[in-house]
């Protein structure tokens, strides 16, 4: 049994590909068009090098929907943010692991008491095991996002490879392992996923999927969305 997960499909177009000067009725057209979640790329110019969106956004954002808002902190000191986030109305709040070697236990803990869903996220040259201990935790993470590449901007090529993290003469378990380790988990893809890539992330096992510049750019944004759809749920069948 492969891929076979009890998650369910999500998918979640980036924000960070819409118009943000339109930003409400970007999110309105989203769900009416089959979003299950809004992905919200939330970057301070130092853990990666471009600077997006804070707290302020999500709070104006959160008056105009009821959508879960899936944010994806690329930030260096992530525990700054857990109060601001949850009180701006964040659903779910993922970290990185890179920046969260000592404090992780807490953090998670801070997340769930402000009504926020912790997530953890992997660059792409970070060993999937090192969340193994973040998914088994008394107080776990509920979702693992595995960078498919690396972060900080919208537009870039799929890196198959992180199916597997088979990288030049290294191998770290991927996508695929974590998958057959934690049947249930919500595991997140993101960056340059769409139709010519998906299939290759759902058989790996991946049910939330992340995509930016593939929806936006699409003349038929629905479309897209339910063709992401489509092949989580063929290879959950599949298994
Ligand atoms: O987190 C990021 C980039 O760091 C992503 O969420 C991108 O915004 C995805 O965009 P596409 O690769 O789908 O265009």
């Amino acid at each position: 049994m492969a891929a076979a997960a009890a998650a369910a499909a999500k998918i979640a177009p980036s924000m960070l590909s819409s118009d943000f000067a339109n930003l409400a009725s970007e999110a309105e057209r989203m769900v009416r068009l089959g979003a299950d979640w809004l992905h919200m790329d939330v970057m301070d110019g130092h853990f990666v090098p471009n600077l997006t969106i804070g707290a302020p956004v999500i709070e104006s954002l959160r008056k105009h929907t009821k959508a879960y808002l899936d944010c994806h902190l690329m930030v260096t000191n992530p525990s700054d943010y857990v109060e601001a986030f949850g009180k701006a109305g964040a659903s779910g709040f993922t970290f990185h692991i890179e920046v969260t070697r000592d404090n992780w236990k807490e953090l998670i803990q801070s997340i769930k008491a402000k009504g926020m869903r912790p997530g953890v996220s992997l660059k792409p040259g970070t060993p999937v095991e090192d969340v193994f201990p973040l998914v088994e935790a008394e107080t776990p993470v509920e979702l693992v996002l595995v960078m498919t590449v690396e972060p900080g901007f919208g537009g870039q090529k799929f890196m198959p490879e992180m199916m597997d993290k088979v990288i030049p003469s290294k191998f770290f378990w991927g996508v695929r392992t974590l998958r057959k380790k934690y049947p249930s988990l919500d595991i997140e893809v993101d960056g340059g996923l769409g139709p010519s890539t998906i299939d290759v992330a759902a058989s790996a096992g991946a049910n939330c999927i992340v995509a930016g510049s593939s929806v936006f750019g699409a003349a038929d944004p629905g479309q897209v969305i339910s063709a992401l759809r489509k092949s989580v749920e063929a290879s959950q069948i599949k298994g």
